[in-house]
């Protein structure tokens, strides 16, 4: 069965709410530049909403190593998400799992990509926007995706309600990621769009 997360909560009820829908994870973005982006207190919040079962992921984005190990120190973070240019050395530095994301667009090699992040959970891939790194609603073509990742998949990049069936059906993924596709609005998550998200995704893996 494919695993969801949903990423870019604010708020501990659309965290709640997730969690009481099924997701296995939540994501939280501690980058500023991002619509998303939580404080630590803000982040604290929402996982003292969530139920001891549910995965808390931090994503970052070419941080500071300082910012990393105070957001570790300050909530209770089960997995770390890297989204910039972080090399393997910085991502393992924490000792926590780690998740890598990589903007895929034709040309860029993800076998090339598994074997710098060996270590990694998986390998998340995201659409390539130019001056964007990520969250921004875009997919890209699935063909891309080589059959024989020696890491988990984690596929993301404009996953919503409509194609996410097919998306799992298709690349058949270890998990998938949803921000922009299951929000009401930048940050605020719909109630009902997380449900026919994660609906969609346990009928796709079936
Ligand atoms: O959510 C953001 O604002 C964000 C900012 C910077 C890097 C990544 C970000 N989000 C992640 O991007 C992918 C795809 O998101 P979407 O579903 O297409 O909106 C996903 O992993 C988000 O968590």
């Amino acid at each position: 069965m494919v695993r969801i997360k949903i990423c870019g909560i604010t708020r501990p009820e659309d965290g709640a709410e997730a969690a009481r829908l099924g997701a296995d994870a939540v994501g939280l973005v501690f980058y500023d530049k991002s619509p998303r982006n939580v404080s630590i207190e803000q982040a604290r919040a929402v996982i003292a909403a969530l139920p001891p079962f549910v995965s808390v992921v931090a994503l970052f984005v070419n941080p500071e190593r300082e910012w990393v190990e105070r957001v570790l120190a300050g909530c209770a973070i089960d997995v770390l998400q890297f989204h910039g240019e972080e090399s393997a050395v910085f991502c393992r530095a924490f000792h926590r799992p780690y998740l890598k994301a990589v903007r895929v667009k034709p040309g860029v090699d993800l076998l090339e990509w598994a074997g710098r992040y060996p270590d990694a959970r998986g390998l998340l891939t995201d659409a390539f926007v130019e001056g964007a790194h990520g969250g921004t609603g875009a997919t890209f073509d699935w063909t891309l995706l080589p059959d024989d990742l020696p890491l988990p998949l984690i596929l993301s990049g404009g996953l919503d309600e409509q194609n996410i069936i097919e998306a799992v059906r298709r690349v058949k993924p270890a998990a998938v990621d949803v921000s922009s596709g299951v929000e009401a609005s930048k940050g605020i998550k719909s109630a009902a769009r997380m449900a026919a998200f994660i609906s969609g995704a346990r009928h796709g893996s079936v």
